[in-house]
């Protein structure tokens, strides 16, 4: 059986439901965080929980749960669901309420724990690279609904991931209202030229990705020169290399832009590096659950 965590209790999945009053799925009033399991492992643990708390603390949403309740109420949810391998999703919500816009009538915030297996992009896929196209619909203005906050308000993404399946390929870029490239449908975008490696800064507008912080560490680590930079399609276009990072995706090769073939048509070597080395820790840098 799979078990859902909802608000202290684990129950069935059959029997997980919210009200149809709930914030979250009325007007999208809420934050998630989406977390990989490795070997028993809750990879960067901390580091999704501190976004998650962050994102509550600027939308104003009390989480009803201390930073170490929620992170034992995580634990139990991967253990309860006997996950060795798997995906966490952490969805909390402003919470039920009326039909009113006010969070002031929702009194307490609903805390969902998803666990599954995971299904992730194939072998062939990190081997032979993502065709991908850019799409007309901007990031999210910062000053409007922050991409940096992971909240449950994901139209912006799934227009574009909408496009992207119309293009016909699996994920798509974002520029943002400059015209600079923000980010992916669900990853971050990192592109590699005359071997420094180069990724939209923060401020561009788009999601501080977890794992693009892990791949910038390992850049770091292993003597490469990684600058946060904003960048355009051109640049994309004209790369040597092309991944997008993500906690779905890791450190996916991007093979096509646009109908431009990047580097040598697949995943370079740079990389491939980067990938090897990110899979390293990815079962140590986090919670253990069973040890
Ligand atoms: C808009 C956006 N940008 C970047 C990332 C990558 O951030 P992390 O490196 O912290 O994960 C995300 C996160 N995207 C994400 C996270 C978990 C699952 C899935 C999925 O596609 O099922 C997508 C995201 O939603």
């Amino acid at each position: 059986a799979q078990w859902i965590y909802l608000n202290g209790e684990f129950v069935n999945k059959e029997d997980a439901k919210i009200s149809v009053y709930d914030h979250g799925y009325l007007y999208g009033d809420g934050i998630f965080e989406g977390i990989r399991v490795y070997e028993g492992n809750i990879f960067k643990c901390k580091e999704h929980m501190d976004r998650l708390y962050d994102g509550a603390k600027s939308i104003m949403l009390e989480i009803p749960l201390s930073y170490d309740e929620m992170q034992e109420a995580l634990i139990e949810a991967v253990k309860k669901n006997e996950i060795i391998d798997g995906y966490i999703r952490l969805v909390i919500s402003r919470g039920t309420g009326d039909l009113g816009l006010d969070p002031r009538r929702c009194p307490v915030a609903n805390v969902i724990i998803i666990v599954e297996q995971l299904s992730i992009y194939s072998e062939e896929d990190y081997v032979n690279g993502l065709k991908i196209v850019s799409v007309s619909t901007r990031r999210n203005i910062p000053d409007a609904m922050n991409p940096k906050i992971k909240s449950l308000n994901y139209l912006n993404n799934v227009l574009v991931k909408i496009q992207a399946n119309l293009a016909g390929v699996g994920e798509a870029l974002m520029l943002n209202s400059d015209g600079f490239v923000a980010e992916g449908s669900g990853d971050n975008i990192f592109i590699v030229k005359d071997g420094m490696i180069i990724t939209p800064p923060s401020y561009i507008g788009a999601l501080e990705g977890i794992t693009r912080a892990a791949i910038i560490d390992i850049c770091n680590q292993h003597g490469y020169v990684v600058k946060e930079q904003p960048f355009t399609l051109h640049d994309v276009y004209v790369a040597d290399e092309v991944f997008l990072t993500g906690t779905a995706a890791e450190v996916i090769a991007t093979r096509e832009v646009d109908g431009r073939i990047i580097g040598e048509g697949k995943a370079g070597p740079i990389t491939m590096h980067l990938l090897k080395e990110f899979r390293k820790i990815v079962n140590k840098d986090g919670v253990q659950v069973y040890k």
